[in-house]
């Protein structure tokens, strides 16, 4: 039976994502309370696989997981999940929105209901929680009840017993977050024609268009990028690497071609996996980019260099 963790505890919209990955459902689950600890238990191997949210389409990247991901012993993601997002205003029996002086929820949750927050309860404080099913846990019977309402999924709500006090008060109702299920490096899935790749790349030195030279491997090859984001180094300040997704994948020609570009310009590259896009959208390939085209091309220089001595 496959083991799968995932950002818990049972609630999260986290769960949904897993509980969505075909065949997840006859699996053994397992919650841990943060992103690091879900992709530790991945790298000690007490998981097989593990779902951790990347990407939201408000809030954008997932610090958390983009840093957890591109540090540490090899992982690479297998799959994605896209999960749309709704939010409710959950207390315990007997409270009114009036009542609400402290609201607990996960830092990107909050983000999402900030403009509802400001109309609604002008005056509360916020209080982070680790996710925002820990925010609902918290008010069940037994819980501490650090605060007096969570912001949570419906389904967290209800696990905790709670009332729902407002419904669907993210700011932007068709609000989305990217999951993505991550293993250790010792299985890519194959292509499908509709994949993406994700790579983590470090600049050999500042210099003034660094950033450009890196981005062209994938421009002169006629790869489409999904995804761009700077995170520090952490070894000194104003040192970024960048997280990139791309179309294709790994076995494709113009991605081979593009990765050994990188690897020969970059200080480092660490790639994290090539995988089926949960949209199934196909892969923009730019004119004279095609898997043939480079082939033809291969075989071409291959048919000239036969000619010398
Ligand atoms: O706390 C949860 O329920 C999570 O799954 C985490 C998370 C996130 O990290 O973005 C996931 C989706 C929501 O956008 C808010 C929080």
């Amino acid at each position: 039976m496959t083991r799968y963790g995932y950002f818990g505890p049972a609630g999260t919209f986290t769960e949904m994502a897993l509980r969505a990955w075909p065949g997840a459902e006859e699996g053994e689950h397992t919650a841990y309370a943060s992103v690091d600890a879900t992709l530790a238990a991945v790298r000690a191997g007490e998981v097989d696989a593990a779902m951790v949210p990347i990407e939201n389409s408000v809030e954008g990247g997932v610090t958390a997981t983009l840093d957890a991901l591109a540090s540490g012993s090899p992982l690479v993601v297998i799959g994605e999940r896209l999960v749309k997002i709704r939010f409710v205003l959950a207390a315990r029996e007997g409270m009114a929105l009036a009542d609400i002086a402290t609201v607990g929820t996960h830092s990107h949750a909050w983000a999402q209901v900030r403009g509802w927050m400001g109309t609604h309860l002008p005056e509360a404080t916020y209080l982070p929680t680790l996710s925002t099913a820990s925010a609902a846990t918290d008010l069940a019977p037994g819980g501490e009840g650090r605060h007096d309402a969570a912001v949570c999924a419906p389904v967290a709500a209800a696990k905790a017993g709670l009332i729902v006090l407002a419904d669907d008060i993210g700011d932007i109702k068709r609000a989305v977050t990217r999951f993505v299920l991550v293993a250790r490096p010792n299985r890519i899935p194959a292509p499908t024609g509709a994949d993406k790749t994700t790579l983590v790349l470090y600049q050999r030195q500042d210099q003034a268009g660094g950033l450009l030279r890196l981005l062209d491997q994938f421009g002169t090859r006629g790869i489409n990028m999904t995804r761009l984001e700077s995170r520090p180094t952490r070894h000194s300040m104003g040192d970024y690497c960048f997280s990139v997704d791309i179309e294709g994948h790994v076995l494709d020609e113009r991605v081979g071609e593009a990765l050994t570009g990188l690897k020969r310009v970059c200080a480092d590259v660490v790639f994290l996996g090539s995988y089926a896009r949960a949209d199934q959208a196909r892969a923009h390939v730019a004119p004279y980019n095609s898997d043939d085209d480079f082939r033809a091309a291969g075989r071409w220089l291959a048919g000239i260099r036969d000619l010398v001595e």
